[in-house]
């Protein structure tokens, strides 16, 4: 039978298929990274479960990290100021000790955003499965491997079992036709087919991207695409390999090598879709369409040609679109019908796991050569994505032409991205961002995010004013400093055993360092939000969902991201509790004339609303964007206990039932035309899940029938812990280990072979001196 790239990856991993149709997937590779770990490893001490493989599992520091210089680098505790942040990544420091985690830390030039060093690394390999508590975590599948973004309690399950248990997604296949025109990138392309697909228009489906244009692409534009197919509401996005991924893994210090490289390209090479493959949805996009595009709006599916004018939506005629429209307008302060060329920018921002490679910082550092910044333009950063592209970078004078420009060179994280460190916008700034997400707050409390290609980022940097790439004056040879290098140099990566950074400050001996450290973290409270574990099948009675009866509070809004439903300070916690004061944060509160938080009319805030356990969403895609499970912890905080609307986010979907928390999709015409009015009244609605049915006030059948998958039924009406499920399945698990360390004996050292920064404090793994 012929299958598709996703079906084949899939099939390769399953350890067991339940009666019920879910899966249990092994996975290959583990990304963590300080935010969404801290609660997943409690986890595991709290139920004194191990972590079943190390060598499947890299761990770094990115989201809160500063991006100052490092030179000056003496020890995390001293380096970040930010007190939250600096708790989440000394706690991450702390679990990768007791674990036993391969971890580039602050003071390794191999530090950098998860998604970038992954790869870099050859850590990611075609056919792997890869997950990661982000859900950025698509950008892997680049490399033809399924890879997703999880939660935090699923982040927990694949450390204690290595697995994750799956639904099958559907197969979309995005057929890019024909080349994509001179001038045109990767950016250009996926936000071009955001816009057409719209931020719901993947959901529930893996996309393979497939196409002349998507092959002639190098390894890097590729990332660019996958990593913004969580923008297009996919479950992951897959590329398949070929000579090009290839060219690109080979020789990375974790890649096979040798025999087994061979086996592994062998094996490579089988990972395509066939040619009569059947796919769900197939959506073909001409190429010549494409041109250079920005976002006008607050979601990813707002793009644009940069030769268009912001929306009127007095054009519009649906109400919901209308309404989303003048709200994102005015949040983003521009007025209908103004030529995009003809709006001032305030600030620059070149970074993000979707271009803070090296060809993305080549690409605008062509374009800022041999100017300055505009005078208007108050601030322009450039952050690398990890410390390994900021050496090439600098090798090849990038950092140079950018400083000589005005533009700031710093230090590899997530940075202004989402502002969790001291990068943020100001209120009602201007940013032309490299990043993947126009949230509404998303770089800081009422900033405005206008998502591009790095060149473009960089034009408008220079201009002032977003501008066309294709109408760019470029200055040729006019400095000493060339672009010279076009490859990258892989020899670079051994520069971590003579890196110049030493994290040990002078007169201060290794021990005192990590004493130092481990004195700022607090001692592991009990978390009384943690599922007990002892049980044989985890089952926990009071977690049980049977009935629910109360006053349901409406929420007209589509698109709701987690972002809005939890903003990133509130991240910044290492517990599952105490959310509540954070839940729809920008909509419930405004700040007054002294700076204070008052309480505004949003429906959550007003009676009977405030106790309300059910929200009705009546606009599709709720929870969509970020993976971060504080969204339905924060709901649970609040008091939340079900959620019913059109359509969800993957991710947020699955998170909401490992919390208890029932979300349940309706087709929008019932909502409006059964539920909705209830709701407005302030009536009650009850939710049976047995029955799968919900009741109006007078205990009437509203809806027959409401689809929830039978495994999650099963979970959610018994109050089960699916680690303890999962592991009562140990024999399957053991049995597929023994398969794979044959058939795919070249993914066994996994990051085994990760070789400790010289001088760093005292690993577990000792300092080896593998040849690379
Ligand atoms: C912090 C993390 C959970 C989040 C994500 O999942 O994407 C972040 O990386 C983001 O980009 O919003
Ligand atoms: S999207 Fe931004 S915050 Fe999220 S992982 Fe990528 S760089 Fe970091």
């Amino acid at each position: 039978m012929s299958k598709t790239l996703y079906d084949k990856v899939f099939e390769d991993h399953v350890v067991h298929k339940d009666d019920s149709g879910s899966y249990l997937l092994y996975i290959d590779r583990h990304l963590v990274h300080e935010v969404t770990s801290p609660q997943a490893f409690e986890g595991l001490k709290n139920a004194g479960r191990k972590l079943r493989r190390t060598d499947c599992t890299l761990a770094t520091v990115d989201h809160n990290i500063p991006t100052d210089s490092r030179a000056n680098f003496k020890s995390t505790s001293t380096f970040i100021k930010q007190q939250d942040s600096k708790l989440q990544v000394e706690t991450l420091e702390q679990n990768v000790k007791d674990f036993d985690v391969p971890f580039f830390g602050m003071t390794d030039d191999r530090q950098g955003i998860v998604h970038i060093i992954g790869p870099e690394q050859g850590f990611t390999l075609p056919g792997t499965t890869v997950v990661c508590g982000d859900s950025h975590t698509s950008t892997h599948g680049a490399f033809g491997s399924l890879a997703f973004g999880i939660g935090t309690s699923e982040v927990e399950h694949v450390l204690a079992t290595q697995t994750i248990i799956q639904a099958k997604s559907k197969n979309m296949r995005i057929f890019i036709d024909g080349d994509l025109s001179p001038g045109i990138t990767s950016k250009d392309l996926i936000l071009h087919v955001i816009g057409v697909i719209g931020t719901a228009g993947g959901t529930g489906s893996v996309i393979e991207f497939q196409g002349l244009a998507i092959e002639n692409l190098s390894m890097e534009a590729r990332m660019s695409i996958c990593n913004m197919a969580i923008e297009a509401g996919a479950r992951a996005g897959m590329i398949k390999p070929d000579q090009t991924t290839f060219d690109y893994i080979k020789g990375r210090p974790l890649a096979p090598k040798d025999a087994e490289w061979e086996k592994a390209v062998s094996y490579w090479k089988t990972l395509h879709s066939d040619d009569d493959a059947k796919f769900d949805y197939d959506i073909t996009i001409k190429a010549s369409d494409i041109i250079p595009t920005i976002t006008w709006g607050t979601s990813p599916q707002d793009a644009l040609p940069i030769t268009g004018s912001v929306p009127d939506p007095s054009k519009i005629e649906d109400p919901i679109k209308k309404s989303g429209m003048e709200r994102a307008l005015k949040y983003m302060g521009l007025t209908p019908n103004v030529p995009f060329k003809e709006i001032p920018i305030d600030k620059v921002f070149i970074g993000s796991c979707t271009n803070a490679r090296i060809e993305d910082l080549r690409s605008a550092a062509k374009v800022v050569k041999g100017y300055k910044k505009a005078d208007t333009v108050k601030r322009a950063l450039v952050v690398p994505g990890s410390g390994l592209v900021k050496k090439q970078a600098e090798k090849e004078g990038l950092n140079k032409i950018f400083e000589n420009a005005g533009f700031e060179w710093r230090e590899a994280g997530c940075s202004m991205c989402l502002g969790m460190n001291p990068d943020i916008l100001d209120p009602e700034e201007r940013c032309a961002s490299t990043s993947n997400r126009n949230f509404e707050g998303r770089q800081g409390a009422l900033s405005r995010t206008h998502l591009m290609s790095p060149a473009m980022a960089a034009a408008a940097g220079i201009n002032g004013y977003f501008s066309d790439i294709r109408e760019y004056k470029y200055i040729e040879n006019s400095e000493p400093i060339q672009i010279r290098v076009e490859q990258e140099d892989k020899a670079l990566q051994d520069a971590v055993y003579d890196h110049e950074k030493k994290p040990i400050a002078e007169g201060e001996t290794e021990e005192e360092l990590e004493n130092d450290e481990i004195n700022d973290i607090p001692p592991a409270e009990h978390d009384a939000n943690q599922a007990p574990s002892d049980s044989a099948d985890g089952g926990n009675s009071s977690n049980a969902f049977l009935t629910l009866t109360s006053i349901t509070a409406p929420l007209d809004r589509a698109n709701v991201d987690t972002d809005a439903i939890i903003p990133k300070q509130f991240l910044k916690t290492i517990k599952r509790t105490g959310l509540k004061a954070g839940l729809f944060y920008e909509s419930r509160f405004s700040k007054n004339e002294q700076g204070e938080d008052v309480a505004t009319d949003f429906v959550l805030n007003v009676a009977p609303y405030d106790k309300s356990e059910i929200l009705l969403v009546t606009g599709d895609n709720f929870g969509c964007g970020s993976s971060r499970e504080h969204a339905p912890w924060a709901l649970k905080d609040f008091g939340i206990k079900s959620i019913i609307a059109p359509s969800f986010g993957d991710i947020f979907y699955n998170n909401s039932f490992k919390n208890f928390l029932l979300p349940i999709r309706l087709p929008q015409e019932i909502i409006l035309e059964k539920l909705y009015p209830i709701a407005t009244k302030g009536e009650q609605l009850t939710i049976d899940l047995p029955n799968q049915q919900i009741r109006g006030p007078n205990d009437e059948i509203l809806i027959e029938h409401f689809d929830v998958e039978p495994f999650r039924k099963h979970c959610l009406v018994n109050g089960l812990d699916d680690i303890g499920l999962t592991l009562q399945k140990e024999k399957y698990i053991i049995e597929y280990e023994a398969l794979r360390k044959d058939k795919f004996s070249f993914l066994e050292q996994g990051s085994k072979n990760v070789v400790p920064v010289q001088g760093s404090k005292k690993s577990k793994f000792g300092l080896k001196t593998q040849e690379w």
